[in-house]
């Protein structure tokens, strides 16, 4: 007689994409090894979202950050999986009535990455080049450094976008180094742009565990692999974004670091063309990260740095 297969320990749904499921993966592996089980006794679920569906037309017009959540939050709040894994870039900062993030996996390199095969910096592109973005935040980022580039729109996941500038759809592109080096395909990056140059986008280079508020077992088993300077920089940022309301229509960067104790957050708001921005630069405890992310916020929307956005939202 065969035995009926035993539950597994925990379900874990992502979306499909290489950057997802490695990420998903690297979740598994790291709860397996702190628990001394075998991750085959973690599922991973594969789960396909609107924003993985929707492939004519710029997310930014379909809806939003939330398209590539939305369809696995549903999973969660149904108690067909026990956690959700996500690229906290592209969480909305509200999150649906009943779910928290309840860990997060030790942030990865939080820096955007600079791939052309014509020029080996943003400033060396020759004039006029066509650099393929489809992130607000990088288009008017790079439009402020270089207002002669001609920005077209570049979807699709990681390994789309190499083969599109390989096909010399563009002269250059911008990518997170976080998902290249998660895919192994950092060797791709021309050259990589320090934050002082361009701010990343809040939540780059972190992976997001969201579970079900009030299901202890689950919060519990993940907790145990939290990376708590990741959590508390990551709360600076998501009350940054939270506070200025920036739908993903709106050019913002974002950026905690910890160091000795002492919280560093940098933010930026700019104009869609690049031409205006205003930044902040605030220090404070780790114990009040969310509160400077906040206060950062306050102080870009008292100098009227949201007006950038408001005007054409
Ligand atoms: N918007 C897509 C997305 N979401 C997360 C990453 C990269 C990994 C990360 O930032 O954690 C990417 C691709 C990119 O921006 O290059």
């Amino acid at each position: 007689m065969q035995s009926a297969p035993s539950a597994p320990l925990l379900r874990i749904g992502t979306r499909g994409s290489p950057l997802a499921l490695a990420q998903a993966h690297e979740t598994r592996a790291r709860i397996a090894s702190f628990y001394s089980v075998d991750p085959d006794e973690i599922e991973i679920e594969v789960i396909r979202t609107s924003g993985d569906r929707i492939q004519d037309r710029p997310l930014s017009e379909a809806g939003g950050k939330g398209l590539f959540t939305k369809e696995i939050e549903e999973a969660l709040i149904a108690g067909r999986i026990d956690l959700a894994v996500h690229s906290s870039k592209d969480m909305p900062t509200a999150l649906p009535e009943g779910l928290e993030l309840s860990a997060f996996l030790p942030r990865e390199d939080v820096r955007d990455a600079f791939l052309s095969p014509v020029a080996t910096t943003l400033r060396e592109l020759p004039q006029g080049a066509v650099l393929g973005t489809s992130s607000l935040r990088r288009r008017a980022m790079a439009l402020s450094l270089r207002p002669d580039l001609k920005p077209v729109e570049f979807r699709g996941n990681v390994e789309t976008r190499l083969k599109k500038l390989a096909d010399g759809v563009a002269h250059a592109t911008l990518l997170a180094l976080a998902g290249l080096k998660r895919l192994g395909l950092e060797a791709h990056a021309t050259s990589i742009i320090e934050p002082d140059d361009f701010l990343p986008a809040c939540g780059q280079g972190a992976v997001a565990i969201e579970t079900r508020i009030g299901d202890e077992r689950t919060s519990g088993l993940v907790a145990r692999i939290n990376h708590e300077p990741t959590q508390i920089a990551l709360s600076a940022e998501r009350a940054f974004l939270t506070r200025l309301d920036g739908s993903c229509r709106t050019p913002i960067g974002g950026l905690a670091t910890i160091e000795g104790g002492v919280v560093t957050f940098r933010g930026m708001v700019l104009s869609p063309d690049g031409r205006q921005s205003e930044s902040v630069r605030l220090e404070g405890s780790v114990a009040d990260a969310a509160r400077l992310g906040f206060d950062a916020a306050g102080e870009l929307i008292s100098r009227g740095g949201t007006a950038f956005f408001r005007a054409d939202a």
